[in-house]
């Protein structure tokens, strides 16, 4: 392959052009980093859409790179995050119940506090900005109301307002935590949980998970190292992962590097890369040639396992629920042993024996809020229980599929007791598997705690929060 160092976002030379089919130009606007913000909160709002996912599309629409581009992504991913923050400080400002404002309008003051709280553009500018972009969406009737509601949150800085809406610190530290790093008081009440911290740690978990994450890389095996793969994204080999790479936070799209592309890398967070290789980290008595992914789409853990079960010449075999996703799995295991399957683990209809068997569990994602901006104030306490039925379940058909002796990693981005802790000990209890010491199979990687268990952390280990167990049965 092309050794050569091209810039982290510059296109490859042989790669196809993004299908901009659908997407017609739109008119040119005055302001167009704000307007793909205010339409990329529009649609997380109206659709259900994912900020990632929807915000590239938009800036090709209306044709915006560049600075531009930078500064719409940060507006867009910073006010979907901070959104709680946001809409108690507008509540305090408006004379008006926020159930009473325009949908779009409050799309578009969130945007102005994000730029007047958040960010260095100075609050008349970003007044003034907003006001217009009010006008040009909502009409001359409402920009007024938006002049007055953002001339009010100008007159305190971020903190101040944190200090006159904030739940009581003392009383109420994690309510505080939760408040000032704009997260959801139950979702920080679960981190407080599993940190067994309620202080300067669950603080720095949250301002961790506030922060805009760097894109990691896996190098795939067999195929190049993670010192090529570096000095060709013009990355940094990762700590831990001895096949991850790490890129600049804000690189350009990495789904446009030569070596994605070509399929000799792939987008993975270095978590995700050490809970399946802490599969591959236990010894095993007699055969070892058999490996299993129950929940396998979009396909990263398995490229990674079925990468390295090729090179011993065995096979993985790949089963998920969902046909399109299976789709996906198919196509990022592309030239490997994967036999990939559409069908529920819970009883997929594979004979058992298998050697080592991964279930990375549907889950709530808590552990990967920093990748998606919205997420956190998508996701209710209420999704928890059913979530949490179905890990059992899949957990309870790997060990039914694994082989006397073989080994199963149980994990979940989220560090959610109910879906780490509690579903492995009932597990175990259920079927008989012994939980082993995890630690030992993520070398070099510090600050894991008491076992057996292991819990990654952003603010610890630079990664998402995943969570894995490992079971001998
Ligand atoms: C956390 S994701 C797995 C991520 C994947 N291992 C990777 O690294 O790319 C969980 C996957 O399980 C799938 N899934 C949900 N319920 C399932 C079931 N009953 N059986 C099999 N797969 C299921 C979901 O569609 C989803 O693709």
């Amino acid at each position: 392959m092309n050794r050569k160092r091209p810039r982290a976002n510059s296109r490859p030379k042989n790669s196809r052009p993004p299908n901009r089919r659908a997407e017609r130009a739109k008119p040119p606007t005055d302001d167009p980093a704000r307007t793909v913000a205010l339409e990329t909160l529009r649609a997380v709002r109206e659709r259900d859409a994912y900020a990632n996912l929807v915000l590239p599309g938009l800036l090709r629409q209306y044709r915006v790179s560049g600075r531009d581009a930078a500064l719409a992504t940060e507006l867009a991913y910073g006010a979907s995050r901070a959104r709680g923050l946001l809409d108690a400080v507008i509540a305090e400002c408006s004379d008006r119940a926020l159930d009473e404002v325009d949908p779009l309008l409050l799309d578009a003051l969130r945007l102005g506090t994000y730029q007047i709280l958040r960010t260095r553009i100075p609050g008349h500018a970003a007044v003034a900005a907003t006001v217009d972009l009010v006008r040009g969406n909502c009409g001359s009737r409402l920009a007024g109301f938006a002049n007055a509601v953002l001339r009010r949150v100008g007159e305190r800085e971020e903190h101040e307002w944190v200090e006159l809406l904030a739940p009581d610190a003392e009383s109420d530290p994690v309510g505080n935590t939760a408040f000032r790093h704009a997260h959801p008081r139950w979702i920080a009440q679960a981190f407080a949980e599993a940190l067994r911290d309620t202080g300067a740690e669950l603080d720095a978990a949250l301002a961790a998970d506030d922060a805009r994450p760097a894109v990691h890389l896996t190098a795939r095996p067999g195929e190049i190292s993670a010192d090529e793969l570096a000095a060709v994204t013009g990355g940094d080999p990762a700590p831990y992962s001895p096949y991850g790479v790490h890129l600049e936070a804000g690189a350009g799209d990495p789904g446009e590097l030569e070596p994605v592309q070509e399929g000799f890398a792939a987008v993975q967070d270095e978590g995700s890369q050490l809970t399946a290789l802490a599969l591959t980290g236990v010894e095993l008595d007699g055969s070892d040639t058999r490996w299993l992914d129950l929940c396998a789409g979009p396909g990263g853990k398995a490229n990674l396992l079925g990468a390295l079960v090729t090179l011993d010449g065995g096979t993985l075999d790949a089963v998920e629920q969902t046909r399109h996703r299976a789709e996906l799995v198919e196509s990022a295991t592309r030239g490997l042993s994967v036999n990939v399957r559409v069908a529920d683990g819970r009883d997929p209809g594979l004979s058992g024996g298998y050697d080592r068997v991964l279930v990375d569990a549907p889950c709530t994602g808590l552990g990967a809020l920093r990748r998606r901006p919205e997420a956190r104030w998508r996701r209710q306490p209420g999704d928890l229980d059913e979530l949490v039925r179905l890990q059992r379940e899949l957990l309870l058909s790997a060990v039914r599929l694994t082989r006397p002796g073989g080994v199963v990693a149980y994990v979940v981005c989220s560090p959610h007791r109910a879906e780490t802790t509690g579903v492995v000990s009932e597990v175990v209890a259920e079927s008989g598997a012994r939980e082993l010491d995890a630690r030992p199979c993520f070398p070099g990687v510090p600050s894991l705690g008491e076992g057996p268990s292991v819990q990654l952390w952003p603010h610890r280990h630079g990664t998402d929060a995943m969570f894995c167990a490992l079971l001998r049965v």
